[in-house]
């Protein structure tokens, strides 16, 4: 193991049972921060309810960890919108924020244009299709960020055992973690190998740092923003939380090999001098009439820094 990875898994790994909600809000409370948590969510009308209660029951009104708590819808079809309301969290639909830069489809640009539609100084991200949701998650996410100035980004680590129809795979969970994000960041970015859950969906950070880098528009968000993280911050200001398990409802391998389409085309973009990669990602069905070729884009665009952004609308002259 590099000596650099050892060290900074040694003095930047924590466990989530570090901290206790109240200590934190004390914290908080002395640094004059505000808390926004922020559920990016597609068709998730099973589970963003009662993740939102949660958070809002515990971190909101019982001790007041949490200033907000926004769901950025990507269009979905179902309830989400309604489920996730009627549970307490503000409800944006992504394609009406920023609408003169249009729509992308994909979590990232859920995440990116969530950071136009929140105002808190610290961000906390967590999946909507979490089961058996710990708003300890939150706490553990936040202990880092509010008791040490140097640390701007911590990614969850935990156990992600895999549910399939034949029963629970202990640690099956995170299969495009271990069959392409990790062997890749050890490749290409090795200082970035002490990340036990590369892309994990929970995660915090501050803002100052999350406006200034690039967020992938697409399942790439989570590689991009570490590769671009630690060339902007150096790795010591990056850090990692034992939250213990996480379930969530996963996908099938199809669509997983999309995820990595696109993952890869992340890290690709983001290896100077590399050819710009193929946007095709061809799979194969098997049908009555013999295979067939399913061609997919999985392409991704960089959507901006936000302070870019944030510039540009305050331009004199810029047309409304
Ligand atoms: O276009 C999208 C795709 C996904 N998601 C959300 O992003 C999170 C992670 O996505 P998903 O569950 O599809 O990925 P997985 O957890 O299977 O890797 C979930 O809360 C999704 O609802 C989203 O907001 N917009
Ligand atoms: O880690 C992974 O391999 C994938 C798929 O997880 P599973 O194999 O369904 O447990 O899940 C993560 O990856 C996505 C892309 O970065 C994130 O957006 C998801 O939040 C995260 O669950």
């Amino acid at each position: 193991m590099r000596p650099d990875v050892r060290r900074w898994l040694h003095h930047r790994t924590f466990t989530a049972d570090t901290w206790r909600a109240a200590d934190l809000v004390a914290a908080k409370r002395a640094r004059g921060s505000t808390v926004s948590v922020v559920l990016p969510a597609l068709d998730e009308e099973r589970t963003v309810g009662a993740i939102v209660a949660a958070i809002r029951g515990t971190l909101v009104e019982a001790c007041p960890l949490v200033d907000e708590v926004v769901v950025i819808d990507s269009g979905s079809s179902d309830r989400t919108a309604e489920v996730a309301a009627a549970a307490g969290a503000r409800v944006v639909s992504a394609d009406a924020v920023l609408p003169r830069y249009g729509c992308r489809p994909g979590k990232g640009e859920a995440l990116w244009k969530s950071l136009h539609a929140t105002s808190g100084d610290l961000l906390v991200f967590v999946d909507s299709d979490l089961i058996a949701f710990d708003p300890g998650f939150v706490v553990g996410l936040l202990g880092p960020l509010l008791t040490d100035p140097g640390i701007g980004y911590v990614k969850a680590l935990y156990d992600r055992p895999l549910t399939t129809t034949d029963g629970i795979v202990p640690s099956g969970g995170g299969r495009v973690t271990e069959l392409l994000a990790r062997p890749l960041l050890n490749a290409f970015w090795p200082e970035l190998a002490g990340f036990v859950q590369p892309l994990s969906g929970e995660y915090a950070g501050r803002r100052e740092l999350l406006e200034q880098v690039p967020f992938v528009s697409g399942y790439g968000v989570e590689l991009g923003l570490l590769v671009d993280l630690v060339a902007l911050t150096g790795l010591d200001a990056l850090a990692q939380v034992d939250l213990g398990t996480r379930q969530h409802s996963h996908q099938a391998d199809a669509a997983l090999g999309r995820m990595a389409g696109q993952i890869l085309q992340t890290a690709l973009a983001r290896r100077p001098g590399g050819a710009e990669p193929d946007r095709e990602l061809l799979q194969f069905l098997r049908t009555a009439d013999g295979l067939e070729g399913v061609s997919w884009d999985v392409g991704v665009v960089e959507r901006p820094p936000m302070r870019s952004v944030r510039d540009a609308e305050r331009r004199p002259g810029r047309r409304s």
